[in-house]
């Protein structure tokens, strides 16, 4: 067996993965990253990049609509087949070379495999040929594995092959009708996608759309879903699934409902990829979440293990699994070097912004942007809070953006504070427009010194002064 020996050891090649090695090396110290399929990971291949791909010409499609002049140029219909091909690009053909060459440029040593922890600060790889080699990381072992689809225990459901969020993502053609069992944002975007492809979508949305984000979001989403000619079933639970010998999909809910289809996605959450790394070597249960203190050091891991991204369950966005990549490598360089460790609140060494100010964007029609505490979760949470609400149509920039632009905007105000502590904008091209709330959360930015902020006119950001003005001085 070979044997190797680095400062780090990072297991996964995914967006966090790579950049924890990334921050280590560029702090002076040696890294190794293990990975067992393709460099870059879900994101670059089967999630964020290909899922953003299938859905952004639609949206242009629709912009184009919702504009005199523009619209009477548009002449024909989605083509679903140069959608498909632009996928590929954007997924890279499935080919990692690009971001093979980076890691060769950033310093970071690659050994392909799958690596297991074997003993403290020990990763073996197994490589496709069956030949181990064995790292052993002077200073820490970073698990950055990621997470899988979730498929739920339905009678029938794994033997009747069903997509998960890969199989949708890379699909190389567009099923006539597609079932999906979920409701989140995956089964969201996915119905958003497939529907203007071409496809006859069902959507089983056991816990209703997008439940995670402010109620009058999901509604608009679940309405434009109906418009594109979606079935959306809120409160359908999928009990039985079966694939025909000619190949159709039968699904049947709880109320007895039956739904037929050409392929069925599983969109019920993820699973962490924790199942088969040596966990169990080291004390700790495979196939778990992996737990982790401030700066991200595994709970009961013996100090020299670090879990990063989706794998940890804090977050599981890529974004903020980066946020969180260039925290870990950081501490792990000061701690290796002996420097101070900054693990107060909103210091170097941790990921404050996880708890409550993390943004996202959902890319449906319309798109949801959000970010830190929906009024339900401040509640929860004990705030003391107001909600200030406006209609985002009402915005000259948004008419202007678009005939009969519909949205809306939520605001959510700690009182005892007064600072924003959530923000939600629901509304064809808002993605662009939450970076701003981001910065007046993690600021902590006083509502006084907001009014300040003046939004440029005639934009959609106008939305902000409105708020204000509805909020009151
Ligand atoms: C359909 C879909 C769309 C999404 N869209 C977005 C989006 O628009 N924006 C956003 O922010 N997030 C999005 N996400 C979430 C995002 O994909 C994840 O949060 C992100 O990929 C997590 O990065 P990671 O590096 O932690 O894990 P991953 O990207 O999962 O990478 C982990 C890597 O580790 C490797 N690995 C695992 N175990 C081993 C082992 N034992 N040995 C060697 N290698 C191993 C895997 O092969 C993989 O390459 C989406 C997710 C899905 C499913
Ligand atoms: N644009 C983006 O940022 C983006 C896009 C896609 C995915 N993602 C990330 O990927 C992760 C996974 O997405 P997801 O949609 O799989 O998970 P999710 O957690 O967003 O949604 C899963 C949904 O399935 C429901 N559910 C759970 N078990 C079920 C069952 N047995 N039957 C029916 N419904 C069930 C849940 O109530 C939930 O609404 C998300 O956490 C998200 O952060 C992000």
């Amino acid at each position: 067996m070979t044997a190797v020996e680095y400062d780090v050891v990072v297991i996964g090649a995914g967006p966090v993965g790579e950049n924890v090695a990334d921050r280590v090396v560029q702090g002076g110290l040696t890294a190794a990253i293990v990975e067992r399929e393709l460099v870059g990971g879900e994101c670059s291949y089967w999630a964020c990049m290909p899922t953003k791909a299938l859905l952004r010409s639609a949206s242009a499609l629709r912009a184009a609509r919702q504009l005199p002049g523009a619209r009477e140029a548009v002449t024909g219909d989605l083509d679903a087949v140069a959608v498909l091909g632009r996928r590929d690009s954007f997924a890279s053909h499935w080919q990692d070379d690009g971001q093979v060459s980076w890691l060769d440029s950033a310093g970071i040593a690659l050994h392909r495999g799958q690596g297991r922890i074997s003993s403290p600060r020990v990763v073996e790889v197994t490589g496709v040929d069956g030949v181990t080699t064995r790292l052993t990381a002077r200073h820490a072992v970073v698990v950055a594995t990621g997470s899988s689809a979730l498929l739920p225990d339905i009678p029938g459901l794994r033997e009747a092959a069903p997509w998960s969020s890969r199989e949708a993502a890379s699909a190389g053609s567009v099923p006539r009708r597609l079932a999906i069992i979920g409701g989140g944002v995956v089964a969201a975007e996915m119905a958003t996608a497939f529907a203007a492809l071409g496809s006859s979508v069902t959507v089983l949305a056991r816990d209703g759309v997008l439940p995670s984000v402010e109620p009058f979001a999901g509604e608009l989403v679940t309405d434009s879903l109906r418009e594109a000619g979606v079935s959306v079933r809120l409160g359908a639970e999928a009990v039985s699934v079966k694939r025909d010998d000619s190949g159709t999909v039968h699904i049947e809910t709880a109320s007895g409902e039956r739904v037929e289809a050409d392929e069925v996605l599983v969109a019920v959450g993820r699973t962490p990829n924790t199942q088969d790394i040596g966990l169990d070597g080291v004390g700790l249960a495979p196939g778990a979440w992996l737990a982790v203190d401030d700066t991200l050091r595994v709970v009961d891991g013996g100090g020299w293990l670090y879990a990063a991204g989706d794998v940890n369950r804090r977050v599981l966005l890529t974004h903020q699994g980066k946020y969180q990549a260039r925290a870990v490598g950081d501490v792990i360089v000061a701690r290796a070097k002996g420097e101070k460790v900054e693990d107060a609140r909103w210091g170097r060494h941790v990921a404050t912004a996880d708890e409550r100010a993390v943004p996202q964007v959902v890319f449906t029609d319309p798109e949801i942007a959000s970010v830190g505490l929906t009024a339900a979760a401040a509640e929860t949470a004990g705030l003391r809070i107001r909600v200030v609400d406006y209609d985002l149509s009402a915005v000259a920039g948004s008419a202007l953006h678009a005939d009969g632009y519909k949205g809306h905007a939520r605001m959510v105000v700690d009182e005892d504070r007064k600072v924003i502590v959530g923000c939600t904008l629901a509304g064809p091209d808002v993605a662009e427009l939450i970076h701003a709330a981001t910065i007046a959360i993690v600021g902590e930015v006083p509502l006084d010194r907001l009014w300040h902020a003046v939004p440029a006119y005639p934009t959609v950001s106008e939305v902000w002064l409105r708020l204000l003005e509805t909020y009151g001085r």
